[in-house]
């Protein structure tokens, strides 16, 4: 039997189908998700892009980080994101779309921090807009 600590998140998973499947229903719930719509600049890119197209890469793209054999080919992260303006309650937003479908899949709770701390660590190329506490000024 395998040491559980040499399998690659990857195949813990269960490989490019489990994923895929997973970023699949992420996806469909981002797209719609009226928290994140309400920023404008993702409302307008949210309605542009194709959703099979977005699934692929972002599919690739954890396929890749979680050690894979596929290889990321989209943009990086701050170039797909910047001009976003995403702040800190839509990223808040976003990790809860995230927990949503990775407790409707039932993805074991080890596995879910492994994949929570993946994301984070994009977290400073994606949020980079300030929080308006005080929009009336003064
Ligand atoms: C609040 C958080 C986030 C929001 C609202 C968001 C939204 C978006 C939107 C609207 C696009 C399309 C941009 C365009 O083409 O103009 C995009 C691209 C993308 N996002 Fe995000 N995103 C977020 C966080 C993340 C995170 C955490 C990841 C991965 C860890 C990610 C992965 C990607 C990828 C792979 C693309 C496609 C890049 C390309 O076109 O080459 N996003 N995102």
């Amino acid at each position: 039997m395998q040491n559980p600590e040499t399998v690659t998140l990857y195949d813990r998973l269960g490989g490019v189908y489990n994923v895929a499947t997973v970023v699949d229903d992420f996806i469909d719930r981002i797209m719609v998700d009226p928290r994140l719509n309400a920023n404008p600049h993702v409302n307008e890119a949210h309605h542009r892009v194709s959703p099979a197209g977005f699934k692929y890469l972002v599919t690739e793209m954890v396929c890749s980080a979680t050690g894979g054999p596929q290889s990321y080919s989209g943009r990086s992260m701050g170039d797909s994101h910047r001009h976003l303006m995403i702040n800190s309650h839509e990223w808040e937003a976003f990790m809860d779309d995230f927990h949503q479908t990775l407790d409707k899949f039932n993805v074991p709770q080890a596995e879910q921090e492994e994949l929570v701390t993946i994301v984070e660590s994009t977290r400073e190329a994606i949020v980079i807009a300030p929080l308006q506490e005080n929009p009336g000024g003064g």
